[in-house]
Protein backbone atom coordinates (compact mmCIF):
# COMPACT_ATOMS: atom_id res chain seq x y z
CA UNK A 1 0.00 0.00 0.00
CA UNK A 2 1.08 3.40 -0.70
CA UNK A 3 2.37 5.40 2.18
CA UNK A 4 -0.75 7.39 2.52
CA UNK A 5 -2.28 8.37 5.85
CA UNK A 6 -5.72 6.13 7.23
CA UNK A 7 -8.17 8.86 8.37
CA UNK A 8 -10.68 7.59 10.93
CA UNK A 9 -14.01 8.97 9.95
CA UNK A 10 -15.84 10.73 13.41
CA UNK A 11 -19.42 11.05 13.23
CA UNK A 12 -19.49 15.34 11.81
CA UNK A 13 -21.17 16.73 14.60
CA UNK A 14 -18.48 15.44 17.19
CA UNK A 15 -15.18 16.57 18.08
CA UNK A 16 -12.53 14.81 20.46
CA UNK A 17 -13.53 12.47 23.28
CA UNK A 18 -12.87 13.76 27.01
CA UNK A 19 -11.46 12.31 30.12
CA UNK A 20 -14.66 10.31 31.00
CA UNK A 21 -14.97 8.79 27.48
CA UNK A 22 -17.47 11.23 26.42
CA UNK A 23 -17.42 12.20 22.91
CA UNK A 24 -17.77 16.36 22.96
CA UNK A 25 -20.47 17.67 21.14
CA UNK A 26 -19.72 20.70 18.58
CA UNK A 27 -23.63 21.47 18.73
CA UNK A 28 -23.96 21.97 22.03
CA UNK A 29 -20.60 24.07 21.92
CA UNK A 30 -18.66 21.48 23.90
CA UNK A 31 -14.89 23.14 23.93
CA UNK A 32 -13.75 21.84 27.48
CA UNK A 33 -10.79 24.01 29.26
CA UNK A 34 -7.47 22.44 29.40
CA UNK A 35 -5.32 25.01 30.61
CA UNK A 36 -4.79 24.97 34.70
CA UNK A 37 -3.69 28.11 34.96
CA UNK A 38 -6.34 29.74 32.41
CA UNK A 39 -8.82 28.21 34.92
CA UNK A 40 -6.91 29.74 37.58
CA UNK A 41 -6.87 32.92 36.31
CA UNK A 42 -10.71 33.35 35.61
CA UNK A 43 -11.46 32.23 38.98
CA UNK A 44 -9.02 34.80 40.58
CA UNK A 45 -10.34 37.69 38.30
CA UNK A 46 -13.61 36.41 39.37
CA UNK A 47 -13.25 38.17 42.78
CA UNK A 48 -15.12 35.34 44.79
CA UNK A 49 -15.93 35.31 48.41
CA UNK A 50 -16.35 32.45 50.33
CA UNK A 51 -19.97 33.32 51.20
CA UNK A 52 -21.06 33.32 47.23
CA UNK A 53 -23.07 31.23 45.73
CA UNK A 54 -21.82 30.95 42.24
CA UNK A 55 -23.81 30.25 39.04
CA UNK A 56 -22.31 28.12 36.74
CA UNK A 57 -23.38 27.86 32.86
CA UNK A 58 -22.32 24.73 30.92
CA UNK A 59 -19.97 22.70 33.76
CA UNK A 60 -19.25 20.03 31.22
CA UNK A 61 -16.76 17.82 32.79
CA UNK A 62 -16.24 20.20 35.68
CA UNK A 63 -12.90 21.57 35.27
CA UNK A 64 -13.80 25.31 36.42
CA UNK A 65 -16.44 23.90 38.49
CA UNK A 66 -13.66 22.49 40.89
CA UNK A 67 -12.05 25.69 41.14
CA UNK A 68 -15.31 27.58 42.05
CA UNK A 69 -16.18 24.99 44.83
CA UNK A 70 -12.71 25.64 46.37
CA UNK A 71 -13.67 29.40 46.32
CA UNK A 72 -16.78 29.74 46.67
CA UNK A 73 -19.97 29.10 49.64
CA UNK A 74 -21.70 26.59 47.05
CA UNK A 75 -21.78 26.30 43.07
CA UNK A 76 -25.36 25.72 41.24
CA UNK A 77 -24.54 24.63 37.90
CA UNK A 78 -26.83 24.78 34.86
CA UNK A 79 -26.01 21.68 32.27
CA UNK A 80 -28.02 20.71 29.13
CA UNK A 81 -26.03 17.40 28.28
CA UNK A 82 -27.13 14.46 30.44
CA UNK A 83 -23.70 12.63 29.85
CA UNK A 84 -22.20 15.52 31.37
CA UNK A 85 -24.14 15.30 34.31
CA UNK A 86 -23.44 12.54 34.86
CA UNK A 87 -19.78 12.29 34.62
CA UNK A 88 -19.87 15.67 37.00
CA UNK A 89 -21.91 14.02 39.59
CA UNK A 90 -19.55 10.91 39.28
CA UNK A 91 -16.37 13.33 39.93
CA UNK A 92 -17.57 14.99 43.02
CA UNK A 93 -19.43 12.18 44.66
CA UNK A 94 -18.01 11.10 48.06
CA UNK A 95 -15.74 14.23 48.38
CA UNK A 96 -16.18 17.08 50.39
CA UNK A 97 -17.57 19.75 47.20
CA UNK A 98 -20.87 17.02 46.84
CA UNK A 99 -22.95 18.63 49.30
CA UNK A 100 -22.22 22.27 47.96
CA UNK A 101 -22.89 21.60 44.15
CA UNK A 102 -26.08 21.15 42.71
CA UNK A 103 -26.53 20.52 39.36
CA UNK A 104 -29.77 21.51 37.30
CA UNK A 105 -29.87 19.99 34.32
CA UNK A 106 -31.44 21.46 31.22
CA UNK A 107 -31.21 24.43 28.92
CA UNK A 108 -29.97 27.59 31.18
CA UNK A 109 -32.42 30.16 28.27
CA UNK A 110 -35.62 27.45 29.88
CA UNK A 111 -34.97 27.14 33.00
CA UNK A 112 -35.68 29.68 36.27
CA UNK A 113 -32.76 30.49 37.55
CA UNK A 114 -31.89 30.34 41.25
CA UNK A 115 -30.41 33.16 43.25
CA UNK A 116 -27.01 33.70 42.59
CA UNK A 117 -24.30 35.85 43.78
CA UNK A 118 -21.83 35.68 41.27
CA UNK A 119 -21.80 34.03 37.63
CA UNK A 120 -18.63 32.22 36.12
CA UNK A 121 -18.98 30.46 33.13
CA UNK A 122 -17.63 29.06 29.82
CA UNK A 123 -20.26 28.96 27.36
CA UNK A 124 -21.46 27.84 24.41
CA UNK A 125 -21.37 30.85 21.96
CA UNK A 126 -24.54 30.38 20.23
CA UNK A 127 -26.34 31.89 23.44
CA UNK A 128 -24.40 34.28 23.98
CA UNK A 129 -26.79 37.27 23.29
CA UNK A 130 -29.91 35.82 24.93
CA UNK A 131 -27.93 34.12 27.94
CA UNK A 132 -26.46 37.77 28.49
CA UNK A 133 -29.80 39.20 28.44
CA UNK A 134 -31.56 36.74 30.68
CA UNK A 135 -28.67 37.26 33.13
CA UNK A 136 -29.21 41.02 33.15
CA UNK A 137 -32.75 40.78 33.73
CA UNK A 138 -32.79 38.33 36.85
CA UNK A 139 -33.83 39.34 40.08
CA UNK A 140 -33.07 39.81 42.71
CA UNK A 141 -29.58 41.03 40.80
CA UNK A 142 -26.09 39.41 41.14
CA UNK A 143 -23.20 41.35 41.75
CA UNK A 144 -20.79 40.25 38.95
CA UNK A 145 -20.66 37.82 35.75
CA UNK A 146 -17.39 36.29 34.35
CA UNK A 147 -18.20 35.56 31.37
CA UNK A 148 -16.19 33.61 28.19
CA UNK A 149 -17.43 34.76 24.92
CA UNK A 150 -16.08 34.57 21.25
CA UNK A 151 -13.71 37.59 20.71
CA UNK A 152 -15.86 39.45 18.47
CA UNK A 153 -19.05 39.07 20.54
CA UNK A 154 -16.79 40.26 23.66
CA UNK A 155 -15.54 43.24 21.35
CA UNK A 156 -18.93 44.36 20.87
CA UNK A 157 -20.19 44.10 24.36
CA UNK A 158 -17.17 46.41 25.23
CA UNK A 159 -16.85 48.98 22.28
CA UNK A 160 -16.87 52.36 22.79
CA UNK A 161 -18.50 55.43 21.10
CA UNK A 162 -16.17 55.38 18.00
CA UNK A 163 -14.93 51.83 18.21
CA UNK A 164 -15.58 49.75 14.76
CA UNK A 165 -17.73 47.02 17.01
CA UNK A 166 -19.66 49.66 18.67
CA UNK A 167 -23.36 48.41 18.04
CA UNK A 168 -26.92 48.11 19.54
CA UNK A 169 -25.91 45.63 21.49
CA UNK A 170 -22.57 47.89 23.12
CA UNK A 171 -25.16 50.47 23.73
CA UNK A 172 -27.99 48.26 25.54
CA UNK A 173 -25.44 46.01 27.28
CA UNK A 174 -23.90 49.07 28.66
CA UNK A 175 -27.00 50.92 29.49
CA UNK A 176 -27.80 47.71 32.22
CA UNK A 177 -24.19 47.41 33.22
CA UNK A 178 -20.69 48.23 33.11
CA UNK A 179 -18.67 45.59 30.87
CA UNK A 180 -14.56 45.27 30.76
CA UNK A 181 -12.75 43.20 29.04
CA UNK A 182 -10.64 40.69 31.11
CA UNK A 183 -8.67 38.28 29.32
CA UNK A 184 -7.56 37.51 25.68
CA UNK A 185 -7.84 33.66 25.39
CA UNK A 186 -6.52 31.52 22.06
CA UNK A 187 -7.88 28.17 20.68
CA UNK A 188 -5.91 25.77 22.05
CA UNK A 189 -6.83 25.99 25.77
CA UNK A 190 -9.70 24.41 24.89
CA UNK A 191 -10.10 21.04 23.48
CA UNK A 192 -11.47 20.47 21.13
CA UNK A 193 -9.90 23.85 20.33
CA UNK A 194 -12.52 26.01 18.90
CA UNK A 195 -12.67 27.99 15.40
CA UNK A 196 -12.42 31.24 16.69
CA UNK A 197 -10.53 33.18 19.57
CA UNK A 198 -12.43 33.95 22.92
CA UNK A 199 -12.28 36.81 25.61
CA UNK A 200 -13.20 36.87 29.19
CA UNK A 201 -15.68 39.59 29.83
CA UNK A 202 -16.74 40.97 33.46
CA UNK A 203 -20.13 42.39 33.88
CA UNK A 204 -21.26 44.57 36.65
CA UNK A 205 -25.35 45.14 36.42
CA UNK A 206 -25.88 48.83 37.16
CA UNK A 207 -27.44 49.65 40.83
CA UNK A 208 -29.50 51.42 40.05
CA UNK A 209 -30.69 50.98 36.66
CA UNK A 210 -30.61 54.45 34.57
CA UNK A 211 -34.12 55.89 35.24
CA UNK A 212 -35.48 55.53 31.43
CA UNK A 213 -38.36 53.76 29.30
CA UNK A 214 -36.47 50.67 27.91
CA UNK A 215 -38.90 50.41 25.54
CA UNK A 216 -38.56 53.97 24.69
CA UNK A 217 -34.65 53.55 24.35
CA UNK A 218 -34.96 50.40 22.54
CA UNK A 219 -36.84 52.21 19.81
CA UNK A 220 -34.81 55.36 19.74
CA UNK A 221 -31.72 53.03 18.99
CA UNK A 222 -33.26 51.01 16.14
CA UNK A 223 -33.41 54.10 14.76
CA UNK A 224 -30.35 55.58 15.42
CA UNK A 225 -28.49 52.20 14.40
CA UNK A 226 -30.47 51.70 11.81
CA UNK A 227 -27.70 52.95 8.76
CA UNK A 228 -24.86 52.99 10.81
CA UNK A 229 -22.98 55.83 8.66
CA UNK A 230 -25.98 57.76 8.17
CA UNK A 231 -26.34 61.00 10.08
CA UNK A 232 -29.39 61.10 12.31
CA UNK A 233 -30.71 64.05 10.34
CA UNK A 234 -31.17 62.02 7.36
CA UNK A 235 -31.96 58.58 9.43
CA UNK A 236 -35.14 60.55 10.98
CA UNK A 237 -36.32 61.75 7.88
CA UNK A 238 -37.14 58.16 6.61
CA UNK A 239 -40.72 58.26 5.37
CA UNK A 240 -41.47 54.69 8.02
CA UNK A 241 -40.02 56.49 11.29
CA UNK A 242 -41.59 60.04 10.50
CA UNK A 243 -45.03 57.48 10.24
CA UNK A 244 -44.34 55.90 13.20
CA UNK A 245 -43.42 58.68 15.20
CA UNK A 246 -46.32 60.46 13.53
CA UNK A 247 -49.06 57.96 14.81
CA UNK A 248 -47.65 57.81 18.35
CA UNK A 249 -47.37 61.18 18.84
CA UNK A 250 -51.14 61.64 17.73
CA UNK A 251 -52.19 59.01 19.99
CA UNK A 252 -50.65 60.68 22.85
CA UNK A 253 -52.07 63.90 21.65
CA UNK A 254 -55.96 62.18 22.13
CA UNK A 255 -54.96 60.62 24.74
CA UNK A 256 -54.06 63.70 26.46
CA UNK A 257 -57.14 65.06 25.06
CA UNK A 258 -59.04 62.74 26.35
CA UNK A 259 -57.58 63.19 29.61
CA UNK A 260 -56.32 59.66 29.54
CA UNK A 261 -52.57 59.44 29.41
CA UNK A 262 -52.26 56.41 30.63
CA UNK A 263 -48.56 55.50 32.22
CA UNK A 264 -47.34 58.80 30.96
CA UNK A 265 -44.69 60.35 33.12
CA UNK A 266 -45.41 57.70 35.85
CA UNK A 267 -42.23 56.58 37.68
CA UNK A 268 -42.82 52.55 37.45
CA UNK A 269 -40.10 50.20 38.95
CA UNK A 270 -38.10 48.39 36.35
CA UNK A 271 -39.16 44.68 35.64
CA UNK A 272 -37.60 41.60 34.44
CA UNK A 273 -40.00 41.81 31.27
CA UNK A 274 -38.22 45.83 30.46
CA UNK A 275 -35.25 44.56 30.87
CA UNK A 276 -35.49 41.80 27.76
CA UNK A 277 -37.23 44.27 25.58
CA UNK A 278 -33.54 44.88 24.54
CA UNK A 279 -32.27 41.33 24.51
CA UNK A 280 -32.82 41.32 20.50
CA UNK A 281 -29.80 43.10 19.63
CA UNK A 282 -30.03 41.89 16.24
CA UNK A 283 -26.51 41.26 14.16
CA UNK A 284 -25.44 45.04 13.89
CA UNK A 285 -21.78 44.25 14.49
CA UNK A 286 -20.11 46.45 12.11
CA UNK A 287 -19.85 49.84 13.06
CA UNK A 288 -17.70 52.91 11.24
CA UNK A 289 -15.94 55.61 12.45
CA UNK A 290 -13.21 55.78 14.69
CA UNK A 291 -12.88 59.18 16.19
CA UNK A 292 -14.21 60.23 19.52
CA UNK A 293 -17.36 62.42 20.27
CA UNK A 294 -16.12 65.22 22.21
CA UNK A 295 -19.23 65.87 23.85
CA UNK A 296 -18.65 67.38 27.36
CA UNK A 297 -20.29 63.94 29.71
CA UNK A 298 -21.47 66.36 32.40
CA UNK A 299 -22.93 68.77 30.35
CA UNK A 300 -26.35 69.54 31.59
CA UNK A 301 -29.50 68.36 30.04
CA UNK A 302 -31.72 71.43 29.61
CA UNK A 303 -34.25 69.12 28.02
CA UNK A 304 -37.04 72.49 28.71
CA UNK A 305 -35.54 74.58 25.74
CA UNK A 306 -37.45 71.95 22.78
CA UNK A 307 -40.72 73.65 21.33
CA UNK A 308 -42.40 72.54 18.68
CA UNK A 309 -44.48 74.87 16.92
CA UNK A 310 -48.34 74.21 15.63
CA UNK A 311 -47.75 75.30 12.58
CA UNK A 312 -44.93 73.29 11.13
CA UNK A 313 -45.12 69.79 9.33
CA UNK A 314 -44.47 66.99 11.44
CA UNK A 315 -40.67 66.14 9.71
CA UNK A 316 -39.93 70.00 10.73
CA UNK A 317 -41.06 69.03 14.39
CA UNK A 318 -38.19 66.06 14.11
CA UNK A 319 -35.95 67.97 12.54
CA UNK A 320 -35.98 70.73 15.10
CA UNK A 321 -35.99 68.72 17.61
CA UNK A 322 -32.61 67.64 16.55
CA UNK A 323 -31.12 70.61 15.74
CA UNK A 324 -31.92 71.67 18.95
CA UNK A 325 -30.14 68.90 20.57
CA UNK A 326 -27.07 69.62 17.96
CA UNK A 327 -27.48 66.19 16.79
CA UNK A 328 -28.60 66.46 13.17
CA UNK A 329 -25.19 65.67 11.34
CA UNK A 330 -24.00 63.25 14.35
CA UNK A 331 -23.56 59.51 13.80
CA UNK A 332 -24.80 56.96 16.66
CA UNK A 333 -21.22 55.37 15.82
CA UNK A 334 -19.92 57.95 17.96
CA UNK A 335 -22.72 58.89 20.31
CA UNK A 336 -22.56 58.46 23.76
CA UNK A 337 -25.07 56.63 26.41
CA UNK A 338 -25.47 60.40 27.84
CA UNK A 339 -25.75 61.65 24.24
CA UNK A 340 -28.49 58.82 23.45
CA UNK A 341 -30.65 59.72 26.97
CA UNK A 342 -30.18 63.54 25.92
CA UNK A 343 -31.38 62.85 22.61
CA UNK A 344 -33.77 60.96 24.28
CA UNK A 345 -35.34 63.15 26.97
CA UNK A 346 -35.62 65.63 23.83
CA UNK A 347 -38.43 63.77 21.69
CA UNK A 348 -39.49 63.05 25.35
CA UNK A 349 -40.10 66.85 26.27
CA UNK A 350 -42.04 67.42 22.89
CA UNK A 351 -44.36 64.56 23.02
CA UNK A 352 -42.35 62.32 20.29
CA UNK A 353 -42.51 58.47 21.47
CA UNK A 354 -40.80 55.72 20.20
CA UNK A 355 -43.45 53.28 21.61
C1 LIG B 1 -17.79 25.53 26.32
S1 LIG B 1 -18.40 24.14 27.20
C2 LIG B 1 -17.76 24.51 28.79
C3 LIG B 1 -17.46 23.31 29.64
C4 LIG B 1 -16.77 23.60 30.95
N1 LIG B 1 -17.43 24.66 31.70
C5 LIG B 1 -15.32 23.94 30.78
O1 LIG B 1 -15.04 25.15 30.81
O2 LIG B 1 -14.50 23.08 30.61
C6 LIG B 1 -20.11 24.53 27.28
C7 LIG B 1 -20.99 23.60 28.10
O3 LIG B 1 -22.32 24.11 28.07
C8 LIG B 1 -23.25 23.05 27.88
N2 LIG B 1 -24.43 23.63 27.22
C9 LIG B 1 -24.66 23.84 25.91
N3 LIG B 1 -25.83 24.46 25.70
C10 LIG B 1 -26.38 24.65 26.92
C11 LIG B 1 -27.59 25.23 27.38
N4 LIG B 1 -28.47 25.76 26.52
N5 LIG B 1 -27.84 25.24 28.71
C12 LIG B 1 -26.95 24.73 29.59
N6 LIG B 1 -25.79 24.17 29.22
C13 LIG B 1 -25.49 24.12 27.91
C14 LIG B 1 -22.50 22.05 27.02
O4 LIG B 1 -23.05 20.77 27.13
C15 LIG B 1 -21.09 22.18 27.59
O5 LIG B 1 -20.91 21.30 28.67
Amino acid sequence: MAGGKIQKKRPQHTQGIGGGGITFEKSKGQHILKNPMLVESIVQKSGIKPTDVVLEIGPGTGNLTKKLLECAKSVVAVELDPRMVLELNRRFQGTSYASRLKVIQGDVLKCDLPYFDICVANIPYKISSPLTFKLLSHRPMFRCAVIMYQREFALRLVAQPGDSAYCRLSVNTQLLARVSHLLKVGKNNFRPPPKVDSSVVRIEPRRPLPPVSFKEWDGLIRVCFNKKNKTLGSLFKQKGVLALLEKNYKTLQSLRLSGNPEGIGEEKEITSEDVNVLADTGDDISMMGTDRDNRDEDEEMDTDSVNISEGSTFKDKILEILRQGNFLEKRASKLSQVDFLFLLSLFNKAGIHFS
